[in-house]
């Protein structure tokens, strides 16, 4: 085919069909992409040095570029085109045009089985996800590593007596389920900020994230203490559970705690004291406001591999031996932290990770070094509700 013109690098050939330039510019981004930065900032990069291409086009080819990262690791020897149309062919379930231009025989709208027999191949899940021998107990691989291919849902948590004007809001004009007595799932995309006027109704908080709170149990007048608050999504949650706890919230990060102090602004929220830590800081105990709370939030920084149905480019760029380094991470965080606990008090240990070491491992660390009794332990399942993973232990210190 002949070349007519290149835009900023990408040739634009004669007689091509739309289809094949979007397939064209899938392939550059993915080609130029080396998981330095977030996926979706790379492609705004991209996009923005590429301003010939329209809304339509660049969401299209967005989309092509997701789906493609969504399988992960597996069938890693086709060609780059022919993953990008397997990726869209296992993650999409409509009609597509893209598709039936390049394969009219595949069926788009077939279950997962029937694609894979018309395609003559098999699902791997360790080929997919490169991780899954590290994969917490109770999590089934193969699910698991399926549910990638489906972007997860929006979640909206209701704040306290807002849930029914939200209801109204949405009835008849959107399409949204209920969950349990106060989660609204969205389809992804979904601009909340437009249909509910008012910021402080809900907070933005994926599903699993919101039933971690199912294990706070804050009394009236108790010192909690948010250690790795990042912007205040557990902290808001605990807050809505029980207004009158004195709340600390922490972060070694000083930019993420103005988000904090921005979101608990919007939120209402204006009883709580926060400092930037570092927990790893042999000093901590001279820079806390006091040495006793009845209940520690220690949402430790993991691997993230719970969320990676929103950020399917990790499975290709991450690197096993990360996992090791958070979880010595999250060790000496949790011997720093666990001190500071007050006799019948409760940490609850939160990750977004789906492996051993970060989990079940850290869990034992908890127990054998930190002297805390471990009273309940488990994933939070959220690859059959098109949400993340997440795990949660809660640790109490004896009276
Ligand atoms: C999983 S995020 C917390 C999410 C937050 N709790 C929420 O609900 O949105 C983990 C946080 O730990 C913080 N962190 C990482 N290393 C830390 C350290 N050494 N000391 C204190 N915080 C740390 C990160 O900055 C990050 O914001």
């Amino acid at each position: 085919m002949k070349i007519i013109k290149k835009v900023a690098g990408i040739p634009i050939f004669a007689n091509m069909t739309r289809w094949e330039n979007y397939i064209i510019a899938a392939e550059k981004i993915i080609t130029g992409y080396n998981g330095s930065l977030p996926l979706h900032h790379y492609l705004k990069t991209f996009f923005k040095a590429h301003p010939h291409m329209g809304s339509r086009d660049r969401k299209r080819v967005q989309q092509l570029v997701y789906h493609f990262f969504r399988l992960g690791n597996w069938e890693v020897s086709l060609p780059l085109k022919e993953r990008i149309l397997l990726g869209t062919f296992l993650c999409e379930q409509a009609p597509d045009e893209l598709l039936t231009f390049f394969k009219p025989e595949w069926n788009v709208a077939a279950s997962f089985e029937d694609k894979l027999a018309t395609l003559g191949l098999q699902w791997d899940a360790t080929s997919a996800f490169p991780f899954a021998k590290h994969l917490s107990a109770g999590i089934d691989a193969e699910r698991f590593t399926r549910s990638f291919l489906q972007q997860p849902k929006l979640f909206l948590r209701a704040r306290p007596g807002k849930l029914a004007a939200i209801l109204r809001l949405l009835e008849g004009n959107y399409m949204y389920e209920q969950i349990g007595a106060n989660t609204i799932a969205l389809p992804n995309g979904t601009k909340t900020e437009l249909i509910i006027p008012d910021k402080s109704w809900y907070e933005v908080q994926d599903l699993s994230s919101q039933e971690t709170g199912f294990r706070f149990h804050p009394k009236a007048g108790e010192h909690w203490w948010d250690c790795c608050a990042a912007s205040g999504g557990k902290s808001i949650l605990l807050h809505d559970l029980q207004p009158a706890i004195h709340l600390f919230a922490s972060d070694v990060r000083a930019s993420i705690l103005e988000n904090l102090r921005r979101r608990f602004a919007e939120a209402g929220l204006k009883n709580y004291s926060s400092k930037v830590l570092d927990l790893t800081s042999p000093a901590l105990r001279a820079s806390l406001p006091r040495t006793q709370f009845s209940g520690i939030i220690l949402d430790a920084p993991c691997s993230g591999s719970g969320t990676w149905g929103r950020t399917p480019e990790s499975i290709t760029f991450f690197k096993a031996a990360q996992i090791k380094e958070y979880a010595t991470l999250q060790k000496q965080i949790a011997r720093n932290v666990a001190p500071f606990l007050a006799p019948g008090g409760t940490l609850v240990y939160i990750t977004c990770s789906v492996f051993r070491e970060e989990n079940e491992e850290a869990v034992a660390f908890l127990e054998q070094e930190c002297g805390l009794k471990i009273e309940e332990s488990g994933i939070v399942s959220g690859y059959e509700r098109n949400a993340d993973t997440m795990f949660v232990a809660v640790a109490g210190r004896s009276v």
